[in-house]
């Protein structure tokens, strides 16, 4: 049995104005109790522009949900027109970072070692880096998806000390199941999964693989998720379009009752 305790992330994606935001986070603070939270670890990925009133919230009213961006520059300040660095975000208490989602990958052209710049930098301002990972449907129809995925894990990771790489968590997501309604198989996300916790024990040691949390994501829901949930190497999910439906990312974290 895993010690490691389930994450269950929203990516809102580009999705709800900090107004919005606040309802939702509202919402959401009013569903869950106590004992969700013993049992699964919630987060929410915001756009940049909601996360002072999502920290104002959770500040105010202690709420239990931990948030994050969904992005960061490599860089910490100066002529970066556009973007937002990690001592921005560690100012706004984040705790967690995406870092190349394959939409950031697929539209601005990240690479495995820009991707590996922005780990470093959201481990330098204290945030958790989510590292993004998994192929593309040609990818995965000519048999190179374990190869291609573990390429972009230790891609991203490069160079990282142990002790940074053992609360890094890594989100597989296959691109052909992100917004499809095509969800990848419980077993076929397993295999890669397993792969990529035999990487890190590779990479680092079978320890430190035991503890990075390693989550599926793409068109996860209420209806899928305790099949996703009951595999050895998943430890969670990153939810896009069903983490903008309260009442649906509610079900997903009570993913035992589904
Ligand atoms: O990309 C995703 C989460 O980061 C998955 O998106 P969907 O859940 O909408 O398929």
């Amino acid at each position: 049995m895993s010690t490691r305790t389930p994450l269950m992330a929203g990516n809102w994606k580009m999705n709800l104005n900090h107004l919005e935001a606040i309802a939702h986070v509202q919402k959401l603070a009013f569903a869950l109790a106590d004992k969700d939270y013993d049992a699964v670890e919630v987060a929410v990925l915001p756009p940049f522009t909601d996360l002072r009133s999502v920290q104002t919230l959770v500040d105010g009213d202690k709420l239990k949900i931990k948030y994050g961006a969904q992005d960061i520059s490599a860089h910490d300040s100066g002529a970066y027109t556009g973007e937002i660095s990690g001592p921005m975000l560690a100012k706004l208490k984040c705790t967690y970072v995406a870092i190349g989602h394959s939409e950031r990958r697929q539209y601005h052209a990240e690479t495995d070692e820009i991707v590996n710049t922005k780990v470093k930098a959201a481990y330098k301002h204290g945030l958790t880096p989510i590292l993004c990972v998994g192929e593309e449907l040609e990818v995965r129809e000519a048999g190179s998806h374990v190869s291609h995925t573990l390429a972009q894990v230790e891609g991203g990771l490069k160079d990282l000390p142990a002790e940074q790489a053992e609360t890094v968590v890594i989100a597989y997501e296959p691109v052909w199941a992100i917004g499809t309604g095509k969800v990848c198989g419980a077993d076929d996300a397993q295999e890669v999964c397993a792969a990529i916790r035999g990487k890190l024990a590779e990479l680092y040691s079978q320890d430190v693989a035991d503890k990075i949390r390693i989550q599926y994501g793409g068109s996860v829901k209420s209806g899928n998720v305790a099949e996703i949930m009951a595999k050895a190497d998943i430890d969670g999910a990153l939810i896009g379009g069903a983490s903008l439906d309260a009442d649906e990312f509610v079900k997903i974290v009570r993913f035992r009752d589904q």
